[in-house]
This record gives structure tokens, sequence and C-alpha cells, in this order.
């Protein structure tokens, strides 16, 4: 047996001069080189054997991107990583600008039970992420609850960024048109001038505002109103509420331990199987009844404009006309469902707003009587001249974005930013409260002072970020209801103020009114739901003018 020493004499020499090139040429200079070749060959071919498959797999998953570190965080334990981390309950966009703060970064991550989560809380990072990089920011992770089991999951808001999501967007962005607002403004100004002659009587201003923000948006998807909708708002509003609930991130276990989908219904504890079934029945049935009422409408040529009619007529009648129609069910319930709830719980802020800043409505108040004169309802054309209604709108939007967290993106491959790896699959939070409560582009900004938007001569200031960027969403994402909803908003707050002034109710020592920041919303008293809304409150609406407005 031929065995070599290095450290022998006799080796010295040969490792001193000349020096081999390889181990190969080292064997060659050798004695006993043929059994040395064989053991070189059948070793070198064993190792390839073992090594050629862990080779081929680290090659596949070796990416230069692993070489960044993931952006910081709460320290990732083993298993569970940042499973108890991940805030929950009340408030959680609270948590996580508190996270930011405690690890310096405007970006960070967490990970648990296979989620990745990237926090953006700075406009810049989000503008950078979700606005420039839109093309792989603009996906949504999966709904389990919502999306599977109660059947969302078709709903452009839900929907990943795939071709049932872009043909809702096109027949969103043609019955819509954000280049034409005008075309939607009588229905905004009838609407408004309706929810004028509720609010005097109601005794619940939240109950008030649901039902007139679903007649509003079921005139707008689907043409019907006053007593032609009325039957089938308390269907519309229970499914909203429905899809509120089964959002609510962490209120049902199967959105974490999706294997949990196969349970059936009559198992014992597989209660959300039974309410998953009774909410997905309610979502069908508002799909295809009130569709149906609109669709006959338009047969019979006697149908109001709105976004089903219009999609209807635009149909192509050398292709399939059901899957069409189908594709048309989808995008009215998405856009209903989108607008269904959003601007009560702004409408809802801006009234208590009101309750707790006199001073902001008599100067609003004094505005209106200095622009109008007694006895004139505003329009939008009157926009332009009422500025310090502008800076109302604006200051309700940031004081309390009505989706703190916005809705959650999926980055759908890996991407490098600010030297940070930003994982394929996660989920990415563009914290929409920190942007709006940003001491730089908003100073002391727990006060409600709509004064910050405008300049020295009472105009609107240019230079002040409007909070309608954040507010309503980002890149391919961004809101298609958001010029319907900021006309809406406009004139309903111009009107409400022309014609009412807003006190407080009997329960006005209610801590909600006492101490403005604490507990007013039902996401900062109970778990967080993918829309912050008031809770109920109780005020009334006194009218400033003998003179009748309507
Ligand atoms: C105050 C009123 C409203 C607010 C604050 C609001 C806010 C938002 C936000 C934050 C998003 C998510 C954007 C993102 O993922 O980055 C969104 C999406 C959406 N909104 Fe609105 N919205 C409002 C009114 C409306 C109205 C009136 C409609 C319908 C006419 C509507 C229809 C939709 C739809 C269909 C989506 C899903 C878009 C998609 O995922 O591609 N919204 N909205």
């Amino acid at each position: 047996m031929c065995i070599i020493h290095p450290h022998s004499q006799s080796q010295e020499s040969n490792w001193a001069s000349p020096a081999p090139s390889s181990l190969y040429s080292l064997l060659e200079t050798q004695p006993c080189q043929g059994v040395h070749k064989m053991a070189y060959a059948l070793t070198a071919a064993a190792a390839t054997i073992f090594a050629l498959p862990i080779l081929l797999l680290l090659h596949s998953l070796w990416k230069p991107s692993r070489l960044y570190p993931l952006p910081p965080g709460p320290k990732k334990l083993p298993i569970v990583e940042n499973m108890f981390d991940i805030p929950t309950g009340a408030c959680i966009w609270l948590k996580y600008a508190e996270m930011c703060q405690k690890y310096k970064s405007d970006i960070i991550h967490l990970s648990a039970l296979g989620n990745s989560i990237v926090v953006l809380n700075s406009a810049k990072m989000v503008s950078d992420l979700l606005d420039n990089r839109g093309s792989i920011y603009s996906s949504r992770p999966p709904a389990i609850m919502l999306g599977e089991l109660m059947g969302w999951g078709t709903s452009a808001v839900f929907r990943p960024n795939d071709d049932l999501w872009k043909a809702q967007r096109k027949i969103l962005n043609q019955a819509l048109p954000p280049t034409d607002p005008q075309k939607f403004h009588q229905k905004e100004l009838s609407a408004t001038h309706d929810l004028l002659r509720v609010l005097p009587y109601t005794d619940n201003v939240m109950q008030s505002l649901q039902t007139w923000a679903a007649a509003f948006i079921m005139d707008i998807t689907y043409g019907l109103k006053g007593e032609e909708a009325e039957p089938y708002l308390p269907m519309g509003m229970a499914a909203v509420k429905s899809m509120g609930i089964g959002g609510t991130p962490g209120a049902f276990y199967v959105d974490q331990i999706p294997i949990l989908k196969h349970i059936p219904g009559w198992f014992p504890g597989a209660d959300f199987q039974r309410k998953a079934r009774g909410w997905s029945d309610l979502r069908m049935n508002m799909t295809e009844s009130i569709f149906n009422v609109t669709k006959e409408k338009v047969a019979m040529g006697i149908a109001a404009p709105s976004l089903t009619s219009f999609a209807l007529e635009e149909m192509d009648h050398k292709q399939d006309l059901a899957s069409q129609e189908d594709l048309i069910k989808i995008t009215a319930v998405t856009a209903f469902s989108g607008g269904a709830d959003t601007p009560v719980s702004v409408l809802g802020e801006f009234i208590l707003a009101m309750l707790r800043n006199p001073e902001v409505q008599a100067k609003a108040h004094s505005e209106l009587e200095r622009v109008l004169g007694p006895g004139n309802l505003p329009s939008l054309n009157d926009v332009g001249s009422l500025p310090y209604i502008t800076a109302v709108v604006r200051e309700t939007l940031r004081y309390s974005p009505v989706t703190p967290l916005a809705f959650p993106h999926e980055l759908i491959e890996d991407d490098i930013y600010a030297g940070y790896l930003l994982p394929k699959g996660s989920i990415v939070l563009a914290n929409v409260w920190s942007i709006l409560h940003n001491e730089d582009d908003y100073p002391e900004p727990h006060l409600f002072n709509p004064s910050r938007f405008l300049d020295s001569n009472g105009q609107i200031d240019p230079a002040i970020k409007d909070p309608a960027t954040p507010v309503f969403g980002f890149g391919r994402r961004v809101c298609p209801g958001k010029h319907i909803a900021l006309d809406l908003l406009w004139i309903a707050i111009a009107s409400i103020l022309t014609s009412f002034s807003i006190e407080p109710g009997s329960d006005y020592e209610d801590e909600t009114f006492v101490k403005p920041n604490l507990k007013s919303k039902s996401s900062e008293s109970g778990p967080t739901t993918m829309l912050s809304h008031p809770r109920p409150f109780k005020c009334r609406f006194i009218p400033r003018s003998k003179e009748k407005y309507l």
C-alpha cells in the first residue's frame, strides 16, 4: 500500500519544486501512480454521484438576491419566527409604526407560518415600490375565508394580478372614467340632497349613512334608485358587512392554517364553514338578483345610466355573451362592495370632527355664507371658491384614514430595495396612518386643523401633500372609484355644513367625544377590520336657516 506523507522529508522536495498545478498533477509525480489514478477516479465518481444533486439543488436555490439581508424587524425565533410579534387586536397600524421606530427603519420585515410581511412606513418608500415598481407589487395575497370559502376571490379587490382582475379593471375604467368626473355630478348631487332630507330626523347617524351610501353606489353600479333600489339595499349592505367580517385579519384560523378549509361544515368546531356558506349564498343572491333587474331594463331600453347598463350595452355580440355577462356581474358587485362602506367611514369621521372642533365648523359656516349667500346650496362648480371646505375634506381624510394600512399588496418576485432583500410572495403593507401623521409633512399631526392645507391667502397650498394620494391606494391597484368618492365627499360635506349646525346629542359626555383620539373607532376597541369605522354616536343636525334649501 502506498501512503503519501506530505510532511516526510522525501515529500518536502516534491512539494517544494516545482509546485504541482493540481491534485491530479501531484498524483502523477508520485510513485504507484496506477493505484492512485484508480483511487482518484473512484473517489471522483463517488463524489460526483453524491454531490451532483446537492450542487444542482443549491444552484437552483441560489440567487444573487440571497446575498442581501432582510429588512430589520423583531428577532425571528426558530420555527415560530415572528408569530408572537405580528400585531393583532386594535390599532395594528400604531403597533407597526412603533416597531418601525424601535428598529429605526421605515421598512421592516416579519415572518411566520410561511408568510413574509413587509411594512412600509414612509410616503417615499410606498411610492418607490408600490407606484414605481407596480409591475411586481400589484398582486393580492390569497384570502382563504373571504376569497375561497365566501367566494369573493373572483372580485377585483381580492384578485391576484391576473386576466380576470385586468378585465374587471378595464370595465371599471371605461364605465367610471376618471377622465370624466362630471359624468357623475348629477348622481352625487341628488344623493347629497337625499341625505340632507334624512339627517335632521335620524337618531342613528352611522346607520343612516350606511343606507344612504349603499343607495348611492347602487345607483352608480346598477342605476336603481328610490323604491326600485329599496328591496335590494338590506341584502347589499349585509353582503358588504359579511365581507368586512370575513376579511378581518386573524378572525378565522383557516386563513393562517389553510388546510382547515377541507374540514366539512358538519364537523364540530367548523363553524367557519357554515358561516362561509351562508355569506357565500348572500353574495351570490346579491350578484345575480340586482344584475337581472338592470339587465331587463336595458333590454326594454329603460335603464338609467350605470356601470352595468354601460357594460351590457358595450358587449361584443360576436363573442360568448354568457361569459361577458358573468364578468359584468362580478365587476358590478365589486364596485358596489368597494363603494358601499368607505364613504360612510369618512363622513362619520367628518361629523365627529365637527362636534369636537366647533371653531372649525364656525369657520366653514362663515366661508359658505360669504360665498354662497343665504338659502343657496353648493354645487361641484363651487369647489374653487370654497377652499376652506376643500381643506376640511382633506383634513378629514388625513386625520382618520379609512384604511389605515391600505389593502395588502403581494410582491410577485424577489426584489432588492435600500440594500435589503424583499422576498417573492411577501405581503406588503403601506402604513397610511404613519404617512398621514408624519410631523415633517403635517406639523402637529394629532390636531384636526384644516388650515394646514391653506396658504397665506387662504387658498389651497399645493405644497402641502394631498392626503387623497395615500388614502385611495397605490400603483395599479389605486381605487377606481377615487374621483367619484372625492366629489361625493366634497359635495356632501359642503352641503351638510351649509344646511346644518352639527351639535352634540344626548351622550356628549361619552368618552368618544371627551377624549377625541381614543376609542372612537370600532377598530380601536376591538379587532382590526379592513375598514376603520367610527363607533355609533349621537348628534343633532340643527337647520341653520329658516329658508328652505330643498
Ligand atoms: C371614501 C371612499 C373610498 C376610499 C377611501 C377607497 C379606498 C380604496 C383603497 C385604499 C383601495 C385599495 C387600493 C390598493 O390596494 O392600493 C381601494 C380599492 C378599490 N376601490 Fe375604493 N375607496 C373608496 C370608494 C370607492 C368607490 C366609490 C368605488 C366604486 C365606485 C370603489 C371601488 C374600489 C375597487 C373596485 C377597488 C379594488 C381595486 C383593485 O384591487 O384593483 N372604491 N379603494
